[in-house]
């Protein structure tokens, strides 16, 4: 996004390098996601008992949560090289067939936003991930013939925030799934802790828990928040106390529940133009001149989950907590139900 708001894919080059220098290096760094946390342990641990790659994994949920970090993880626990790349980057089988016969025994390969690799390199990539084998087409039609090349064994790592958009042949073929929930604020202080630590920033505790409690639940968020409000304390020379944070946040459209402007617009579009839904998707993205699938895997997920919005067979509906967050008086829905042939 252009507009300056904090959104997880609004990304200067230092603030990679920094989010880089911010990521957990073990599980046991790794704040929440606790479940998660303790079945990758196990994956790992009896891979390792048993001398063997461990089985595929797929992570799925929003972004900023830490698929890439526990990629990262991975790796690191289990002693193993990562090679890194992502679905976009993979627009024909053969651009997959040269990162898999690059790899060495062992490796982990992670693919990230694999929803979005090309679907002749999703057939491929079945093969690969069941037999460590796959099949090169040579020449075109009546002359084709295809050589069989055996492939290193490797552990696929595939993070995605639409796991619902991959075929299930490829779903079924990793060993487990880690769907990642948004943070609790108390996990996201201790983020903020941390990140605070390597920033060497003082920042006291009211403060932090004011940045946790708009970050969206989202770690990547709470890390940028810190760093604005740091910029506001050096700028105005003031502490990073609680009226600091208070303005840099105001300053960067971030309300008191953490919804950000993109959030606001959608619902303010619900409420006010659809008079609180039911509305489709694809008439909400037009609506609010941005993508469905960023309004779907990034704004919508967090406006459910904080009990503003809700998704009904006939399209998303404001709440009355909708309503109320924005200082409306509930109307009786007088428009008719999602578009003809619209997405719900
Ligand atoms: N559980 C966690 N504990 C501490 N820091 C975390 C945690 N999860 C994520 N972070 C921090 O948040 C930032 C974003 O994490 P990461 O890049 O892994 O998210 P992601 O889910 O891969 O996002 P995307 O889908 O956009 O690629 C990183 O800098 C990382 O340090």
């Amino acid at each position: 996004m252009s507009d300056g708001s904090i959104r997880p894919d609004a990304e200067s080059e230092a603030e990679l390098a920094f989010e880089g220098a911010l990521r957990p290096k073990s599980l046991a760094e790794f704040v929440g996601q606790r479940k998660v946390r303790g079945q990758l342990q196990l994956l790992l641990q009896a891979a390792s008992m048993q001398n063997r790659t461990p089985d595929h994994i797929l992570l799925a949920g929003p972004p900023g949560l830490g698929k890439t970090t526990l990629a990262m993880i991975v790796a690191h626990e289990s002693g193993r090289p990562l090679r890194m790349t992502s679905g976009p980057a993979i627009q024909h089988a053969g651009d997959l067939a040269a990162v898999l016969s690059a790899l060495v025994p062992g490796e982990i390969l992670f693919v990230d936003e694999i929803h979005r690799m090309a679907r002749s390199a999703e057939e491929m990539l079945y093969l690969a991930m069941e037999d460590f084998r796959i099949d090169i087409m040579v020449g075109k039609g009546a002359g084709a013939t295809s050589i069989p090349l055996d492939l290193a064994p490797f552990t696929l790592v595939g993070a995605t925030t639409r796991a619902g958009l991959l075929p299930n042949p490829l779903r079924d073929r990793f060993g487990f799934t880690a769907h990642l929930e948004f943070y609790e604020t108390a996990e996201l202080e201790q983020v903020l802790d941390r990140a605070a630590a390597l920033l060497d920033l003082e920042v006291d505790s009211s403060a932090l828990s004011m940045i946790a409690g708009r970050s969206r639940g989202t770690p990547r968020i709470a890390n940028r928040l810190l760093r604005r409000v740091r910029d506001y304390a050096l700028v105005h020379r003031t502490s990073a106390g609680l009226e600091a944070v208070d303005a840099a946040l105001e300053l960067y459209d971030v309300d008191g529940l953490g919804l950000d402007r993109l959030d606001r617009a959608v619902m303010q579009c619900i409420l006010t133009r659809f008079d609180g839904g039911p509305v489709g998707l694809n008439t909400l993205a037009v609506s609010v001149g941005e993508e469905a699938e960023t309004i779907e895997s990034v704004v919508e997920p967090f406006l459910v989950r904080t009990g503003l919005l809700t998704r009904t067979p006939r399209g998303r509906v404001a709440t009355p907590s909708g309503w109320e967050h924005f200082g409306l008086a509930r109307r009786e829905a007088s428009v008719p139900a999602a578009l003809f042939g619209d997405r719900l």
